[in-house]
């Protein structure tokens, strides 16, 4: 059941200065069903001994269903870069950029914030893109560590750069609500590709900025 990313068009070396890219996710989970998953968080809140059935959580069930299908649905977006015309070659990083996704074990939030870096070649990327993309990849039943690779795989394929980093730092409610209840703890993940990963001063200038805190 992993989700598949398929890219549709454009890649140009040196064509026109824009090019826009317009991803088609497709999971191979079924489609959102909101009144089966309606019924289904019905029966679940039921069964957990929650007054499901009185006016206070009437509308509850209907809540939960929408949300997590929010949580778990991503969009589609361009993904617009630009003819590097003047051969712009050091680091662009975006920094802080939040995340929110839903662990796949527990089907709870995490939530912190994604560094994700790139040394250009050809083609530079329309900075919102960065956070589209970790929005994209947070929409669904994930691992950090999946999410995190799933970033970088997607920049470099689309993008063709010299390196890429990602980095993230969340924070996971499954467990700090519940379970060991570790709040506060952090976990911090990092995928680097290319000249990020090989070159040994563009990799610790990459780690010195983003674990800088
Ligand atoms: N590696 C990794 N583990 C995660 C992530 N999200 C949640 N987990 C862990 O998944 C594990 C599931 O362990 P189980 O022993 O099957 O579940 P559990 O009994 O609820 O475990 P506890 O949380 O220790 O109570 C837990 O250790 C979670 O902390 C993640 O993104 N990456
Ligand atoms: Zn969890």
């Amino acid at each position: 059941m992993t989700p598949r990313t398929d890219a549709v068009a454009a890649r140009e070396s040196d064509g026109p200065a824009v090019v826009s890219w317009r991803p088609r996710v497709v999971h191979d989970a079924a489609p959102v069903d909101l009144a089966l998953a309606e019924k289904a968080a019905a029966d679940l809140l039921a069964a957990l001994g929650q007054p499901v059935d009185g006016p206070d959580m009437a509308e509850t069930p209907r809540r939960m269903a929408h949300a997590y299908a929010e949580m778990l649905t991503a969009g589609a977006f361009d993904f617009t870069t630009f003819a590097n015309s003047e051969g712009y070659d050091e680091l662009v990083l975006v920094e802080d950029i939040p995340v929110r996704s839903v662990c796949e074990h527990h089907m709870l939030p995490f939530v912190g914030v994604a560094h994700v870096g790139y040394l250009p070649a050809e083609r530079i990327l329309g900075l919102s893109k960065f956070a589209r993309v970790v929005d994209h990849f947070s929409h669904r039943a994930q691992t950090q560590e999946r999410l995190t690779k799933q970033i970088a795989e997607h920049l470099e394929r689309q993008l063709a750069p010299r390196g890429v980093g990602v980095v993230i730092e969340a924070q996971h409610t499954c467990m700090s609500l519940r379970g060991v209840r570790a709040v506060g703890a952090r976990t911090v993940t990092s995928a680097l590709f290319g000249a990020l990963r090989d070159n040994p001063s563009s990799r610790a200038e990459f780690l010195s900025l983003t674990r800088r805190r």
